[in-house]
């Protein structure tokens, strides 16, 4: 079998599309342009990239967006008091704190002083909590994008099998929760599980995310597999590379996502999205089916 292409760079530009729609509707009906803050601490060159390609995607489809840079020495106490003046902005509707953060910055005293109508990561403990009901204010970028991909193959998820490999609180847990709310009979590989073969040898649907180059190869699918590729991956000679090894896997996979290509902009995408919804709920517009998983 050779595998059709999840062509996450193409889905997230027609999402991008149905974005900015929506964010032409707010100005035309509610005057209102939708904005979103990114706070960025220290100067990792990699998070710098990612941010100048956010605020890219966002001034793309007429959204506001600001981007402030402080530097590695700034003191939490700084910090807190940055993101209460955000959540009191009025024209700002989503707020993102870069990460990773400098070792003396406590991540997680900043992510929960976001106000959980303005996180627009979906990182916060209430909306990663409003996952296990399943109606969270956001839902974490990078899964959500996973599950529109999914949606893309048109296969139901329902009662399928589905594994996910890594347990991290932005990917790995919310992404397994999704799935099982979607209907995939769910297990979450991580770094003590024994056998992951064994394990994603089941797998109808399998989501790697744990940073790990070329971990899944073709021999550990089930033929026919939707394999989507979460891992990013800087190798030696400059280039990027999933945790999956593409040229084995896309021999058995029915379908599977590229990298670069696949998941990364679909996250960018679900951003603008989370971002416009904030917007919307400001406006006192709709917020129907776009809030839905699945
Ligand atoms: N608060 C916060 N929220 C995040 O969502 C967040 C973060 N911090 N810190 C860093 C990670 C990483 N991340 C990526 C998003 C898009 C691509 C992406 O678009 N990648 C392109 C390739 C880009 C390249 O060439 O380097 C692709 O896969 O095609 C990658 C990585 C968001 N993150």
């Amino acid at each position: 079998m050779t595998a059709r292409i999840l062509d996450g760079k193409a889905i997230a530009a027609e999402f991008r599309n149905e974005c900015a729609v929506r964010v032409q509707r707010l100005k035309e009906e509610k005057g209102l342009v939708p904005g979103i803050a990114v706070v960025i601490v220290g100067d990792d060159p990699a998070s710098k990239v990612y941010v100048r390609n956010k605020a890219q995607a966002c001034e793309a489809i007429g959204m506001h967006s600001e981007v402030h840079p402080l530097p590695a020495e700034t003191t939490q106490a700084h910090l807190l008091a940055f993101i209460h003046a955000l959540n009191a902005a009025p024209a700002i509707h989503g707020i993102l704190v870069q990460l990773p953060l400098p070792k003396h910055i406590d991540g997680q005293a900043l992510i929960e002083a976001i106000d959980p109508a303005k996180d627009v990561d979906g990182f916060h403990q209430a909306n990663l909590g409003g996952l296990i009901t399943g109606h969270p204010a956001f839902y974490p970028c990078t899964p959500w994008g996973v599950m529109k991909l999914l949606e893309h193959t048109g296969i139901p998820i329902e009662g399928k099998s589905a594994v996910v490999i890594g347990r991290s609180n932005i990917v790995g847990k919310p992404m397994g929760l999704m799935l099982v709310h979607a209907g995939a009979t769910t297990t979450i590989c991580h770094r003590k599980t024994q056998d992951l073969a064994f394990h994603t040898r089941q797998a109808d649907i399998l989501v790697a995310a744990v940073g790990k180059a070329g971990l899944v190869t073709g021999d550990m699918l089930k033929p026919g597999a939707v394999v989507v590729d979460v891992g990013i991956n800087r190798l030696a000679n400059g280039k990027l590379a999933g945790d999956v090894d593409f040229e084995t896997a896309s021999q058995v996979a029915s379908w599977i996502t590229p990298v670069p290509g696949g998941v990364g902009p679909m996250t960018i995408a679900m951003l603008l999205g989370n971002t416009v919804k904030s917007a919307e709920r400001a406006a006192g517009l709709g917020t129907g089916a776009e809030t839905r998983i699945a």
